[in-house]
């Protein structure tokens, strides 16, 4: 099955299937040269692709990882091109984790002020989210993503098959993202989590490909109304609510040195900022559990072990902050994300240290 997103750079196809890999050969067919951008750990993997186009491709091994989403690495790439000599008909293709496409993206973004990009993401995470939607970048050490640009692929190919092989941390952490869209969004998706946790982090199964689908649409949908994160106000959220947990996310990231998860630590992030909903926007404390129970159960981490005062100057630099005051992605009940302007200091510490 696919997903078209209409968005201001769309539009295009998002493809779900078993061999959607098998896709790319034809994607590659207009493109003089194309460039696969990959993990260390998916060699063998990139070999393989290389091998299904018409002609050679470059191979750009980046390390694993947050490790890849660097200045240096970003420069390494762009000196790969020019060794290459890319032009404008030619295309780089992202093969990995979201680490690898938000690094791919942006080199295709900025290379030549843009090059055609197909997304081809091998992660639960980069299926659901990262390579959806046209948010690219690497990190600094202040801050997650701090460098970036929205730029849109011309496809996604998330192909099913090529999860065998993905470490079951790392598929749980990508639920984290799905859960995201579940509250923000889709509450179908809550019911189909909780109905199974194990089925739904097995990649064979029926119920792990509907939540993968319904992720994918909810982003679809969100990113065709606000592309450019541009048009929240207090209950009428764009594309912000895709930010659901991850103001103290990213922050637990960054003070971390990029060790954790991105979905572990937007699990945490979503444990308190649904604590800090039910006291600030009168969230049901049923839907309280429910994150925990869901979070909990799926075995990512509840809570982070550092002081909030050591965390709370890194989330000055989250990109939804306006001047000195902070701006959180709360939630009013299921479904109903709301934008917490400025909210009170005391409570977002307290509710820290209830975690
Ligand atoms: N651009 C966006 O909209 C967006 C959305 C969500 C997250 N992100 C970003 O995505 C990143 C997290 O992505 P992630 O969770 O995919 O992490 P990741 O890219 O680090 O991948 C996780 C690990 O799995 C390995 N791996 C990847 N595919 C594999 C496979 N098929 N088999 C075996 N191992 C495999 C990777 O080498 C890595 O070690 C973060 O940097 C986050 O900021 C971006
Ligand atoms: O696509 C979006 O918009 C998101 O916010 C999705 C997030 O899951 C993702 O982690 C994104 O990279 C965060 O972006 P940032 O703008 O907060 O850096
Ligand atoms: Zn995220």
């Amino acid at each position: 099955m696919s997903v078209r997103v209409e968005s201001a750079q769309g539009p295009y196809e998002v493809h779900i299937e078993s061999g959607a890999l098998a896709r790319l050969p034809h994607l590659a067919a207009g493109a003089d040269q194309v460039a696969i951008i990959h993990p260390a750990s998916l060699r063998a993997l990139a070999e393989r692709t290389a091998g299904l186009l018409h002609r050679p491709p470059t191979l750009i091994e980046v390390p694993d990882a947050e490790a890849a989403k660097t200045a240096s690495v970003l420069t390494r790439c762009w000196d790969a091109l020019a060794a290459a000599g890319f032009t404008r008909s030619d295309l780089v293709v992202g093969l990995g984790g979201g680490t690898t496409t938000d690094l791919a993206g942006f080199v295709a973004a900025s290379w030549l002020r843009g090059v055609a990009y197909v997304s081809v993401p091998t992660t639960v995470l980069g299926m659901v989210d990262a390579a959806v939607g046209g948010k690219t970048g690497i990190n600094l050490g202040a801050g997650k993503n701090l460098v970036g640009a929205f730029y849109e692929p011309v496809a996604v190919l998330c192909d099913l098959d090529l999860l065998a092989s993905l470490p079951a941390r790392d598929a749980r952490a990508g639920l984290a993202e799905v859960i995201k869209c579940g509250f923000i969004a889709d509450p179908r998706i809550l019911e189909l989590a909780g109905e199974s946790l194990s089925e739904s982090v097995d990649s064979t199964t029926l119920r792990f490909a509907e939540l993968v689908e319904r992720a994918v649409r909810v982003k679809a949908e969100v990113v065709a109304a606000d592309f450019r994160e541009a048009t929240s106000t207090g209950a009428k959220v764009g594309r912000e609510a895709l930010n659901y947990g991850h103001t103290l996310g990213h922050a637990i990231e960054a003070h971390a040195g990029y060790t954790w998860r991105h979905g572990d630590a937007i699990a945490v992030g979503m444990a308190w900022i649904a604590r800090v909903s039910r006291d600030l926007l009168g969230l049901d404390r049923d839907t309280v559990e429910l994150h925990d129970e869901l979070l909990g159960g799926l075995g990512l981490p509840l809570r982070y072990d550092a002081r909030f005062e050591e965390l709370r100057p890194i989330m000055s630099l989250d990109k939804k902050a306006r001047g000195n005051a902070l701006r959180l992605v709360g939630l009013a009940g299921i479904g109903r994300p709301v934008i917490l302007d400025a909210p009170d200091e005391r409570t977002l510490a307290l509710v820290y240290d209830e975690l």
